[in-house]
């Protein structure tokens, strides 16, 4: 099972490459990592599973944060209207995106960063996604919202972009001026 431990942290390449597409039908060590990450995140998020292996509660993971330099991502939480998300998605692609931006309020972390950068993190608000579920069937996705800033956040990791890679620089202007 994945645990903390196996998730990379920030300053490990891996983080920093373009990941690869798999082929598609997957093999069964494909599906197996993609499954083993779609776990890791339902178990972060039962109480007991997280308390008894010290596990970060994670909504989404992206195989290159297991140091795996593959082109998967399985996210699992519940939106704003209380609508499950959970899968595994084989080459995730966003193929098209609103003009239109969004973010969370509070600024983004990750699970492979131990550390709290503030900032806001320019999202689309919406996304159209296209991949291939665990059960091999391929799916077109209308995201908006915390589903669609999951998700970006994701796919970043597959061409080795950080959350902080997008906070726009200004901000900390605006901090120094307000002081
Ligand atoms: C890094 C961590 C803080 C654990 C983050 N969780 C998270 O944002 N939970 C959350 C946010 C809400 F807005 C409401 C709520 F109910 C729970 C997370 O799992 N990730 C996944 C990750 O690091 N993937 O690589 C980071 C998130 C930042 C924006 C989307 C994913
Ligand atoms: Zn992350």
């Amino acid at each position: 099972m994945i645990t903390m431990k196996d998730i990379v942290r920030e300053g490990h390449p891996v983080l920093r490459e373009v990941a690869e597409a798999v082929e598609l039908p997957p093999t069964e060590e494909n599906k197996e990592t993609l499954e083993e990450m779609l776990q890791f995140l339902k178990n972060s998020q039962d109480p007991e599973t997280a308390e008894a292996y010290d596990l970060r509660s994670g909504v989404g993971l992206a195989a290159p944060q297991i140091g795996v330099k593959k082109r998967l991502i399985a996210v699992h939480f519940t939106d704003e209207r209380d609508e499950l998300y959970s899968m595994g998605l084989f080459n995730p692609k966003i193929i098209s995106h609103s003009v239109e931006e969004t973010h969370l309020e509070d600024g983004e972390g990750c699970l492979s960063v131990d550390r709290e950068v503030t900032g806001i993190v320019p999202r689309y608000k919406r996304i159209t996604v296209e991949g291939t579920t665990l059960d091999g069937e391929n799916v077109t996705l209308r995201l908006r919202n915390f589903p669609a800033i999951v998700f970006q956040h994701e796919i970043d990791h597959l061409n080795g972009i950080m959350f902080y890679d997008r906070i726009p620089d200004f901000q900390d202007d605006l901090k120094r001026d307000l002081q």
